[in-house]
């Protein structure tokens, strides 16, 4: 199996870049007429598996959504992962795991190694306990293939209060992560195996150097206000290695599955446009 960078860029090349998240809010439940249980969970995990997995280039199941019903909703998402990566979708798992090295070797063990149960193409980490907390996890991903994602500057207006604090060296938190992942991807063709978190959401980030070789997870589209127009100012020249995620704004379009699909075809014809130009 190649590294997780190069099946990325291969799955964007010939998918497009779009991730599409799969977030059962209890209130998207209620919207498509399904129970707010473990029942409902898995009628809707499996709908969206069914309507963009053969489609979008990442699929991106939020664990909060699923653990919220406990082991029953763990068991969900193990089957949610599995069905999504049979058809053909790579599997972002977003759990924002981030703990002392120690620990942190045992989420990674929990997301990335093969033969767990939740074993994933990649997996969103907090880097907020020092970058260097997530070695583990690093060291793990490049033995299985698989790759981070490293919150840098998240999508939600709190982030800044830390991501923007000034270190000592004048270098922002931020900017610091980005350098860090920088380093990680050296040498890595097409593309390095541990990306960004950056929100569509920001406006031009021009003052930060998103040239850090791997790809720039952009959530933010759709419900929290960003569109695919808005992409070309935020990323810049940074445009062919972001993947935009877009979750309620495919969601709300359930429960029927031409909707759903067509709702995400839309979306990604948008993100094809403007990443042509
Ligand atoms: O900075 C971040 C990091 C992660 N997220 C996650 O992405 C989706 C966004 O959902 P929408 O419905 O498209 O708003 C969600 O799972 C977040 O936890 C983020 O929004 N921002």
């Amino acid at each position: 199996m190649s590294g997780f960078g190069a099946r990325l860029r291969r799955a964007m090349d010939e998918r497009g870049p779009l991730c599409v998240g799969i977030d059962p809010h209890a209130s998207l439940l209620a919207e498509w007429g399904l129970d707010d249980d473990v029942k409902g969970l898995e009628r809707f995990s499996r709908t969206v598996v069914e309507a963009v997995a053969d489609r979008v280039a990442v699929l991106k199941p939020q664990s909060a959504f699923f653990e919220r019903f406990g082991s029953r909703g763990v068991a969900v998402l193990e089957t949610t992962v599995a069905q999504a990566r049979e058809a053909g979708a790579l599997v972002l798992m977003d759990a924002k795991r981030g703990d002392i090295g120690s620990t942190m070797a045992a989420y990674a063990e929990a997301f990335l190694a093969p033969g767990s149960p939740l074993f994933s193409d990649a997996l969103t980490v907090s880097p907020y306990l020092g970058y260097g907390s997530l070695a583990p996890a690093v060291s793990l991903a490049r033995e299985s293939g698989c790759g981070l994602f490293v919150l840098a500057l998240t999508s939600n207006p709190e982030g800044g209060e830390v991501q923007h604090a000034v270190r000592s060296d004048g270098r922002n938190v931020a900017a610091t992560v980005l350098a860090h992942l920088a380093a990680e991807n050296a040498g890595e063709e097409p593309l390095g195996s541990f990306g960004a978190v950056v929100g569509a959401t920001l406006g031009d980030l021009s003052s930060y150097d998103l040239d850090m070789g791997g790809a720039l997870l952009a959530p933010g589209v759709g419900a929290q206000g960003a569109t695919a127009a808005d992409l070309p100012r935020v990323f810049g020249a940074a445009l062919p290695r972001v993947v935009p995620n877009v979750s309620r704004g495919v969601l709300r379009f359930g429960p029927d599955v031409k909707a759903l699909r067509e709702a995400a075809e839309r979306i990604a014809g948008e993100v094809r446009d403007v990443v042509a130009g």
